[in-house]
Formats: C-alpha cells, structure tokens, sequence
C-alpha cells in the first residue's frame, strides 16, 4: 500500500480523521518552508500539500493566488521548492502531496520530476489542470518513482466521470466541496453526504474533502462524513500572520475528541 494511503487508513484506524495543510511553498521565502514543514508535523497533521507558486493558477481562488504572487516574487521555482526539501528530507516522516500545474513538471522533465520529487520526500501529486485523458502523460514516470497521482473528484461530474476518476485516484481521493475555486466559505450545498456515497461505492481509497474548508466547526462536519479534510487557505492566511493558534484549533477538531 501506497506510504500517503496508508497514513490516512491508518489516522482514521485510530479514531482521528485526516488532517492535511496546503501551504504554499516560498511564501515568506524559502526559508519558511522547512520550520513550516517541521510545526506541523509536531501539530500531528497527517500529510500535508506542498504547493508549488505558477503564474496561471486557474483553480486557485484570492489567498492562494496571493501567495504564489508573493511566492514568485521571492524567486521560487519547483526546482528551488525539490531542493529545500530535500536538504531535510530525514526529518520528515509524513507524506508530502505536490500540488502543482502541469507546466512546470513539463518544464522539468517528467521522469527528472518524479525522481526529485521522491528524494525530496513526495509521495502523491495533484495537478488540477491535467484532464483525466492525459493523464497517461505523467502517470507512468510517477508510477515508477512511487508517487500517487490523485484526482480531484467535483460535485458537478457526471456518474460515469465519478466513478472513473474514483477508481483511478491513488493515494486518495480529493472530494471538492464547492463548484468553483478556491477560498473560505461560509456554508456548503446540502447534496455532500449524497456526493460522498457515491464515491464509497467502487473501492477502499480513502476520501479527503477540501475546498472552502476554514473553521473547526467545518472540519467536524467534514469529518463526520469522509476520512479527513485538506485546508489550503485558511492555513496560508494563519501563516502569513504567522497565527498558530488558529492552526492547532483547526487541527485539533479532526481528532478522536472532536470528531466523536
Ligand atoms: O483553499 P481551500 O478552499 O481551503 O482549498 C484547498 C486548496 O487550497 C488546496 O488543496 C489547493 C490549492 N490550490 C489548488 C488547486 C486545485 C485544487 C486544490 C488546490
């Protein structure tokens, strides 16, 4: 069993739910990157998203968007990004999801990127522009090194897209909330439990629900309905302000005290 997959079965095995920060990589600089890295996991979080800055982030929503502005502003690139995280790879011992467009990965070389990207300690990608019928593009390279492709699953998909993107999912699969982009929200459409049916009903992956997610109130609903939950901009606003306090609460209502 994949290392990303097994860190979630084996978080809800023991009554917690999945927790999983985005942050985006060089926000504040590179350098932020590896005590950023290191707080959370003491913090207990079970993997966390690793996003690489782009200058055309189609999915992403205002905070993101933001900090990959201020991330290519301090000169961040995917290469930068595999390298720091290389430099301390020992020290991390959860999984680590790239989420990154295709371009950049192209720019690299596929097979160059899987191989970095595993050194550095990465063992499940997301690429939100890549259509499912090109996926064959990367997939085998990212086979080969060991990393999980998962596929962003949308409410808004038809039956047979659903069930193909669900049973294709490696790692998990990324159950989005809302239709659009992403950013906080204040409440979601009442299909959800019907949506996450649905995706229960082809295989044992597990299922992470993200976008929109903000408020430990949120992460307890989440919870209650799929293994865990993927926060990206809410944590990139607390970490920008520097703001733990916000960060422990919301990763402490994904615990077995909480969810319960
Ligand atoms: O920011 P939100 O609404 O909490 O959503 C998670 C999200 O940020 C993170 O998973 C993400 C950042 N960029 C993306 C692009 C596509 C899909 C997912 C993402």
């Amino acid at each position: 069993m994949s290392q990303l997959k097994e860190a979630i079965l084996s978080t809800v095995a023991k009554g917690d739910k999945a927790f999983v920060p985005y942050i985006m990589a060089g926000d504040g600089g590179l350098d932020k990157v590896q005590p950023t890295i290191l707080k959370l996991q003491e913090l207990g979080v079970t993997a966390i998203e690793v996003g690489i800055p782009f200058t055309d982030p189609v999915a992403d929503g205002p905070t993101i968007e933001l900090a990959g502005e201020r991330a290519l502003a301090e000169g961040t690139t995917l290469r930068k990004v595999l390298e720091t995280l290389t430099s301390f790879a020992d020290e991390i011992s959860i999984p680590l999801v790239a989420m990154t467009y295709l371009n950049p990965i192209l720019a690299y070389g596929i097979g160059e990127f899987a191989r970095d990207a595993y050194a550095a300690g990465i063992r499940g990608v997301i690429i939100p522009d890549m259509p499912l019928e090109e996926c064959e593009i990367v997939h085998p390279a990212l086979k080969e090194a060991g990393i999980d492709l998962v596929q962003l699953v949308s409410l808004t998909s038809t039956p047979e897209r659903i069930e193909r993107l669900t049973k294709m999912s490696e790692g998990f699969i990324y159950a989005v909330t809302v239709n659009g982009i992403t950013g906080a929200r204040q409440s979601f459409a009442s299909e959800l439990d019907e949506h996450f049916k649905k995706l229960r009903n082809y295989n044992d992956t597990p299922i992470l629900a993200g976008f929109g997610i903000s408020t430990p109130e949120h992460v307890k609903n989440f919870a209650l309905v799929c293994d865990g939950v993927i926060v990206g901009s809410k944590i990139v606003d607390s970490l920008a302000k520097d703001d733990w306090a916000t960060i422990e609460e919301l990763v402490k209502a994904s615990k077995l005290a909480a969810v319960k």
